[in-house]
């Protein structure tokens, strides 16, 4: 495997606060990769450092060996990493089919063949279709996620961020994400996913790492790592 991202001493304070402290990672091409740790571990600063939303205050970040550390958001997205937040993003006002629309027109080129290039093959991977007319913002919880990834999709990402992309939904929905994201490695996209649900982990991830108070304490096997005994201390000392 070759990696695609690789992060190095990544560090990054808001005042006083370390949020990262010297975190080396790399994401290999056509991994399904899992970050995983206790609330306020760093986990999404990582990623909001990775996709350009912030600066880190030392490190770097290089995507297929180049540095991006210093590049703006839209310069990430057009290097090829999506990403999906926490809070499902989309215009409440406009429909499903329109903002899928939008995300589409926003896609890079890529020189190569890419599944979803249209919002009807967008919709019909993610199961929104007969929502097509809907207005985003009644969309129940669940759909607004899908709508979500097939935002992100339509970008036409080579590595995609998922954060607590199940968090809120049921286990059926959840069943549903699952399926979706186990399909992209075969169409050539690497994925990140931060969750703190287990279960979910296991199902999508050959990899964990885990990030506390801003450090890595473990990156290896699933189920490796959710044996190591400093993961379990740092989850309460209980079992995951
Ligand atoms: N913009 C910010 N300004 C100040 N402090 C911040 C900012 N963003 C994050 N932090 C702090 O950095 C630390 C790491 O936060 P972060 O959100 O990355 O953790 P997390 O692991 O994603 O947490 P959670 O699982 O709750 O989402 C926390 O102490 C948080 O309060």
């Amino acid at each position: 495997m070759n990696a695609i991202l690789e992060i190095s001493g990544l560090k990054k304070q808001f005042g006083g606060v370390t949020a990262l402290s010297g975190v080396d990672l790399s994401i290999e091409e056509g991994e399904i990769l899992g970050i995983v740790g206790p609330n306020g571990s760093g986990k999404t600063t990582l990623f909001n450092v990775i996709t350009g939303v912030y600066r880190p205050t030392e490190g770097h970040v290089r995507w297929r060996g180049h540095d991006i550390t210093s590049l703006a958001a839209h310069e990430v997205s057009g290097a090829g990493i999506g990403y999906t937040f926490q809070q499902a993003m989309a215009f409440p006002g406009l429909t499903v089919w329109e903002n899928v629309q939008i995300a589409c027109e926003h896609a890079r080129n890529t020189s190569r063949p890419y599944p979803w290039t249209t919002p009807a093959a967008l919709l019909d991977f993610v199961g929104l279709t007969a929502l097509a007319n809907e207005r985003a913002g009644v969309l129940p919880f669940g759909n607004l996620r899908l709508l979500g990834i097939a935002l992100a999709l339509a970008t036409r990402p080579a590595l995609i961020l998922l954060d607590e992309p199940a968090a809120g939904l049921n286990d059926k929905e959840t069943a549903t994400l699952v399926g979706l994201v186990k399909q992209f490695p075969a169409h050539g996209i690497s994925v990140c996913v931060i969750d703190h649900d287990m279960k979910l982990m296991q199902m999508l991830c050959k990899r964990l790492v885990v990030l506390d108070f801003g450090s890595k304490i473990a990156d290896g096997p699933t189920q490796d790592v959710l044996s190591n005994p400093k993961v379990l201390e740092v989850y309460l000392g209980g079992a995951l």
